[in-house]
C-alpha cells in the first residue's frame, strides 16, 4: 500500500491557470523519490499541498491511510509531526544554537506552554545528541546557527526533521543554495535517511543528474502536470524534452554523460 497518494490534485492561486492540474502519483514507504521540473512547474506547490501549508483547490491526498486533505486542526497537527520538512533557506532560528534548533523539531508534540518554556525531556535531549552525531555536527552543537556554513545549516535542518520521528521527509530544493561539495554531503545524508532509517524521502530538485544518481524513482513535472513517473534508468531524452521544454538542451548533456558511464 502507498504511504502517500495524490489523486487529481488541483491548485489554483488565481482563476486563470492552475499551478497544479490533476496531479496523481503514489509513493511507497521506504522510497526515495525526486520531483524534477523547470522553475514554476509546480514542484513546491506539490510539497506545500502535501503537508497542508496551502489548501488544494480539488482532488485528494492521503497519507498513511488518512485522508490528509480533509483533516481539521488537531488531526492536522498530528499529521505534521509525521511529515518532516526541509527548506532551501533552512528556516532555522539564527540566534539559537544547533541543539536548540534541532529540539524545535519536537514542538509539534508539546503544549504551547511547554514549547515556549523550552521544556524537553532527557530522552528528547539524548535523541538530539544522537542525531546531531549522525549528521556530523557534534563539534558545532552549542554554536549559534548564524555562525554555520550553508551545508552545516542544512544538516541542522535534516536533524530537526529527524527528531520529529517522521514517516516521511519533504525536501524543497535542499541543495539549491549549496556548492557541489556541500550538496553531495546533504544528498548522501538524505539517501542514508531512506536506506538506513527506512524513512521515505520526497525531494524537489533542479539538477537532473542529482535526481538520476540518488532516486529510486523520478517524477517529472511541467506546467502543473506530471509528464514522467518512472525509474531513473527509464528517463530518456524525449522525457527530458517533455519536462523542460526549450530549456532541455543543456540537460541532455547530463543524460549523455550518464549513458556513457
Ligand atoms: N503564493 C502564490 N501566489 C500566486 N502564485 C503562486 C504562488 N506560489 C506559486 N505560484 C505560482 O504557481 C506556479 C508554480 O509555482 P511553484 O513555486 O510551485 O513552482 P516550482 O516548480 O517549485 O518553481 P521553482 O523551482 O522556481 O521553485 C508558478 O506559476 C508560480 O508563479
Amino acid at each position: 500500500m502507498a504511504l502517500l497518494e495524490l489523486k487529481n490534485v488541483t491548485k489554483y492561486y488565481n482563476k486563470e491557470t492552475p499551478a497544479l492540474d490533476k496531479v496523481s502519483f503514489a509513493v511507497r514507504a521506504g522510497e526515495f523519490v525526486s520531483i524534477i521540473g523547470p522553475s514554476g512547474a509546480g514542484k513546491s506547490t506539490i510539497l506545500r499541498c502535501i503537508n497542508r501549508m496551502i489548501e488544494l483547490t480539488g482532488g485528494e491526498i492521503s497519507f498513511d491511510g488518512v485522508l490528509a486533505s480533509k483533516l481539521k486542526k488537531r488531526e492536522l497537527r498530528k499529521l505534521r509531526t509525521r511529515i518532516g520538512m526541509i527548506f532551501q533557506h533552512y528556516n532555522l532560528v539564527d540566534r539559537l544554537t544547533v541543539i536548540e534548533n534541532v529540539l524545535h523539531g519536537r514542538l509539534g508534540y508539546k503544549s504551547t506552554l511547554a514549547g515556549v518554556l523550552g521544556r524537553y525531556s532527557r530522552e528528547e535531549k539524548r535523541q538530539a545528541y544522537k542525531i546531531i552525531k549522525i549528521l556530523g555536527l557534534t563539534d558545532q552543537i552549542y554554536q549559534r546557527c548564524d555562525q554555520l556554513s550553508g551545508g552545516q545549516k542544512q544538516r541542522v535542518g535534516i536533524a530537526r526533521a529527524l527528531i520529529q520521528n517522521p514517516k516521511m521527509i519533504l525536501c524543497d530544493e535542499p541543495i539549491a543554495s549549496l556548492d557541489p561539495n556541500a550538496s553531495k554531503i546533504i544528498m548522501d545524508h538524505l539517501r542514508n535517511v531512506t536506506t538506513h532509517m527506512g524513512i521515505t524521502v520526497l525531494v524537489n530538485l533542479h539538477q537532473v543528474n542529482v535526481a538520476l544518481k540518488y532516486s529510486d524513482r523520478i517524477i517529472g513535472v511541467n506546467q502543473g502536470k506530471v509528464v514522467f513517473d518512472g525509474l531513473p534508468d527509464h528517463l530518456a531524452v524525449e522525457h527530458i524534452a517533455d519536462i523542460y521544454g526549450s530549456e532541455s538542451k543543456d540537460l541532455i548533456i547530463d543524460l549523455g554523460e550518464r549513458n556513457a558511464s
